[in-house]
């Protein structure tokens, strides 16, 4: 895939597209906080779950497929997720991409990694209570398939065993970002803009964190 954008004369001259990944588990305030962050910091905004369940209106065989495996809380196959997240990458003209909600686990990465030759400038983790994160996501009320007791579970238990491994992957690349995402929307969002305001080392190093969530 080519993400190079070329500069107004055409000339070999390419401007570097920034990619940043922003991860968490369910209800961790992923959407909230991107949200804020496009607004303020220039980014496009893609949500891979918004991406995935608009093709499960497309009423293709592809979208039957993918709303069934959301409805169980399980993680689409990566070459699909892969192909419509480079679909919506293509079509927008800009150079700083937030994703969010991936990679969700390794076969996300190596995907990603494989088809564009692209690596995230950085990750930005929202580690949040898993209390918190179920009783967030039992009072969403956006009318989400998958926002029921039974499937977050489900999603709180793939977060655990995929996800969490990918955390360790950047980790140890130096790319995690982690910020508390337990407290009030402002709060992270105040720590999150320091780690996107320019000039600022916001560098971390490698943090020493386990996850102390319980494999459901
Ligand atoms: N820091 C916060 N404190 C309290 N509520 C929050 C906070 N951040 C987000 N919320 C609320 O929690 C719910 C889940 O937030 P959000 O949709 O941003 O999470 P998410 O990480 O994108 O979840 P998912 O992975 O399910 O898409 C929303 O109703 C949102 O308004
Ligand atoms: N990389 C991804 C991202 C999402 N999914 C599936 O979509 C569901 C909802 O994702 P949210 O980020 O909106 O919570 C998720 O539970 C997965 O079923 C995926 O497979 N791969
Ligand atoms: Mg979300």
């Amino acid at each position: 895939m080519d993400l190079h954008k070329e500069g107004d004369t055409g000339s070999a001259k390419q401007k570097k597209v920034k990619i940043v990944f922003v991860i968490g588990g369910p209800g961790s305030g992923k959407g909230t906080q991107c949200k804020r962050i496009a607004q303020q910091f220039g980014y496009t905004h893609l949500s891979v779950g918004e991406i995935l369940r608009q093709e499960t209106s497309s009423g293709s065989e592809t979208g039957h497929m993918v709303q069934k495996i959301m409805k169980e809380g399980k993680l689409v196959p990566s070459d699909v997720t892969v192909r419509l997240l480079q679909q919506a990458m293509q079509g927008i003209d800009n150079d700083k991409f937030l994703i969010d909600g991936f990679p969700r686990d390794e076969e996300n990465v190596k995907a990603f990694e494989d088809l564009t030759k692209m690596e995230p400038e950085f990750v930005l983790y929202l580690d949040c209570p898993q209390d918190e994160m179920e009783k967030r996501l039992l009072s969403r009320n956006e009318g989400r398939e998958d926002d029921n007791i039974e499937t977050i579970r489900k999603r709180l238990k793939v977060f655990v065993e995929s996800t969490l491994p990918t955390i360790e992957y950047y980790e140890s690349k130096g790319k995690i970002r982690k910020v508390d995402a337990g407290k009030s929307i402002d709060e992270v969002f105040e720590s999150i803009k320091v780690i996107f305001s320019p000039g600022k080392d916001n560098k971390m190093p490698p943090s020493k964190h386990k996850c102390k969530c319980l494999i459901l």
